[in-house]
């Protein structure tokens, strides 16, 4: 058995340092460039990471970390387990990542606590496991031509399946697996990587057995490679003493978010995650000399915490960012020569630092007065009809507004010129939105470059990068803001724009802004103070902003918490105090409104079961929420909060047009669970991804089903 190189990394970012990827994905997609040209973009792609971590220093380079799409998909796909409704399709892997025309994709949803989403494995008792193992091998190859010997990095058998909801097949799916240890072996590879970041959540004994189960057998595989299971995103807690007592030879631990583990590990190898991959600063070298001298091992090996698959490139392309603040970051690249100084030094009998101590901020809110008040009070106000209709804020984002920005970052167009394009932009939306018959109008938000970017942009303790991307699912990125220091809000934001759109119509505009919530959740946040208090900052400016969109004269203003479920802790020990200091962030926020303004939240994913609660805490007097994909199931369990929602009646990830008719019947569905005078109709998000044409076709339809719907009950 070869000994595991010194310095390593989880995984490395795979979009290119200019999104490369994005660009050759969309262009293939859009039929402009062939398939070939895809692959050899992706290839370039390869090579440079490869040349790039070996340039730096690192030892232990892992392959099959790059992606057309998602890595859970390629699990899914290196096991046969593909659908047979897309064996079909031209292209089984993209149709099942986007869909086709007839063919809806798979889910998608959030990877762990993470803004990155991947593709949910669909599973059933009739999928037939079979291995097809080319592109891990192909990856170990195409880098052996190129000079180097690497780690092929598998998402493990066991969150492959607790991903998939079926951890019953873990039998069957543990052949493949087994046969593609053997595969891996014939091909000289000395060790694999199996992600198994499932682990560091609360686990049954049942999944645990599991657990013990998946690595005995893969451990007994003859001849095989070493096998590294790496943990991310937390502790192990009780998956450890399982997997140490499997015979694989190494365990990755994640030392940033987790602790070093009491359990003496001796005979194993321990991948100490001490370089944060979660974040964007520096690491405190005595912090992670301490963690690494702390673990007892026959071997430590110095790498991420995670792959770094969720921070940018390099600090290298921000020459414009503060040099102070500069100084204390690192990304990618300065990340892995991090790691490569850290595997240089000597840590044994370093002393292990004091744990830092959270203080518990102010909880303070609740100047509203009762729901039954307001709801009065905001019905005499805004004399809505019942089921009305409104959207979740953003219209599309054209090509010619992005390149308006780009146009005035390079000083091509004037800020002023910019301004007027927005307005222009602003007036067709709320033209579009008279002439569809919607009842609540939206400016569009066609001012934002990202819900979240754009606000880092106009409140003081935020930095914003140039090309700082990160995969946010397929060919889609963000460059997640840094929030560095304190924050405040030096003046008005969306006032402007909000006003200037209710000065074009007499129907109510609604004001637009993120949750403090999720403004953090979106951005690299500063490590120095306690997670709750950098957002009750951040809610103490989104406070300041309702007031004034308030005193502007706007009557609704939408806060927007679509990552209230993601920060959610992973281990359920942890989450009643997180959704509490959450909760009254959000409540911090929106509580200075007077009893008539109607107070919106939208939220966006389909897992907001676990959350429920939290969510009717949030005493939003309307709730918008995905429910399109999901089905009625969410229904019942919202119908109890007592205030206005509105469960989305069509799906926004698909460019499909939703027949009237289809509306119609979600619609009745919904009225039938849920009070009709607290039933809103509107789609499951914002529309920044769709065209003016779908929009329109699909928006034309909504009204006409809640035309019908009414009808109904004025009968
Ligand atoms: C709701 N979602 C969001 C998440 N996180 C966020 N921070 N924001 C979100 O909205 N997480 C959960 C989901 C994830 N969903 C999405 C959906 C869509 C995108 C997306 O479309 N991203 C765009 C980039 C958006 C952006 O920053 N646009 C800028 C810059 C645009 C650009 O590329 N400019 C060009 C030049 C202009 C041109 O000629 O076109 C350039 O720089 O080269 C802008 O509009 O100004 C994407 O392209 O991926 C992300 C997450
Ligand atoms: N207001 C935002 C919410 C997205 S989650 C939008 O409409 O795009
Ligand atoms: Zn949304």
């Amino acid at each position: 058995m070869s000994s595991f190189p010194k310095s390593t990394v989880l995984g490395y970012p795979r979009i290119g340092p200019r999104r490369e990827l994005k660009r050759a994905l969309e262009s293939y997609w859009g039929g402009r460039s062939p398939r070939v040209e895809l692959d050899r973009v992706g290839a370039e792609l390869r090579a440079l990471t490869w040349r790039r971590l070996a340039e730096l220093g690192l030892e232990g380079l892992p392959s099959n970390t790059f992606s057309l799409y998602d890595q859970v998909l390629d699990t899914a796909v290196l096991l046969g387990a593909v659908p047979a409704r897309y064996r079909d399709a031209e292209d089984p892997y993209f149709a099942m990542a986007r869909g086709t025309e007839g063919l809806a994709p798979l889910r998608m949803t959030k990877w762990f606590d993470t803004n990155y989403h991947y593709i949910v494995p669909e599973i059933g008792p009739d999928t037939v496991f079979k291995l097809d193992a080319s592109k891990p091998l192909g990856e170990v190859r195409e880098a052996r031509g190129l000079g180097h010997e690497t780690r092929p990095v598998v998402v493990g058998p066991v969150t492959f399946l607790l991903l998939g909801s079926a951890l019953d097949r873990l039998g069957d799916v543990l052949g493949c697996y087994e046969e593609l240890l053997t595969a891996l072996a014939a091909e000289g590879v000395a060790w694999v990587q199996f992600d198994e970041p499932a682990l560091v959540g609360d686990r049954t004994p049942e999944e645990l057995a599991a657990v013990r189960t998946a690595y005995e057998r893969l451990g007994a595989v003859s001849g095989r490679p070493s096998l590294f299971v790496a943990s991310y995103f937390g502790d192990l807690g009780e998956s450890l003493p399982v997997l140490a007592g499997t015979p694989v030879e190494a365990i990755g631990i994640d030392l940033v978010r987790g602790s070093a583990p009491v359990a003496d590990l001796t005979g194993k190898t321990v991948v100490a995650g001490v370089v944060s991959g979660r974040d964007v600063w520096r690491t405190s070298p005595g912090r992670a000399l301490a963690a690494l001298g702390a673990v007892r091992a026959s071997r430590v090996v110095v790498s991420t915490s995670c792959s770094l698959l969720h921070v940018p490139y390099t600090i290298d392309d921000e020459p414009s960012l503060e040099p102070a603040l500069r100084g204390r970051l690192a990304f990618a690249e300065e990340k892995v020569a991090e790691v490569v100084a850290l595997a240089g030094a000597d840590f044994r009998g370093s002393v292990p630092a004091g744990p830092s101590v959270a203080l518990p901020g102010p909880v303070t809110f609740d100047e509203r007065g009762p729901y039954e008040v307001r709801a009065a009070a905001q019905a005499a106000h805004l004399r809505l009809p019942a089921l009305p209709t409104t959207t979740i804020g953003s219209f599309p984002q054209t090509g010619e507004l992005r390149a308006a920005r780009a146009a005035v970052a390079s000083g091509a167009l004037s800020q002023t010129g910019y301004e007027r394009r927005v307005e222009e932009e602003i007036e067709r939306v709320i033209r579009v939105q008279e002439r569809l018959g919607l009842d609540v109008l939206v400016h569009g938000e066609p001012e934002r470059n990202d819900m979240v970017q754009y606000f880092a942009e106009h409140l003081d303790g935020f930095a914003v990068t140039r090309n700082g991307w990160v995969q946010s699912y397929g060919s889609r990125c963000t460059r997640p803001p840094i929030l560095h220091g304190d924050v405040s809000r030096p003046e008005p934001i969306t006032v402007r724009w909000a006003t200037y759109a209710q000065s074009l119509t007499d129907k109510p505009v609604k004001g637009m802004l993120t949750g403090p919530v999720t403004i953090v959740a979106w951005s690299f946040v500063r490590d120095d103070l306690p997670l709750r208090d950098v957002v009750f900052q951040v809610a103490a400016a989104v406070r300041e902003e309702v007031r004034d969109l308030e005193s502007a004269g706007v009557s609704i203003i939408q806060v927007d918490e679509p990552a209230l479920r993601e920060l959610l802790p992973l281990r359920r020990a942890a989450q009643a105090d997180y959704l509490e200091w959450a909760v009254a962030a959000y409540r911090r926020a929106t509580s200075g409104a007077a009893d008539r303004t109607q107070i919106h939240t939208h939220l966006c994913y389909s897992d907001a079961d676990q959350i429920l609660a939290a969510i009717d805490g949030l005493d939003a007097d309307v709730t918008t929420i995905e429910s399109a994909r999901s089905g009625a199931r969410i229904l019942s369990e919202v119908s109890s909060f007592g205030r206005g929602l509105g469960p989305g009646v069509y799906d926004i990830h698909s460019p499909r047009v939703p027949g009237a008719a289809e509306v119609e019947g979600l619609l009745r569905r919904t009225v039938g669970v849920l009070p009709v005078e607290r039933v809103w109709v509107n789609p499951d998000c914002g529309l920044k991804t769709r065209t003016y044409e779908e929009v329109e076709a699909s928006l034309a339809n909504v009204v006409e089903a809640t035309r019908r719907v009414r009808a109904e009950l004025q009968a």
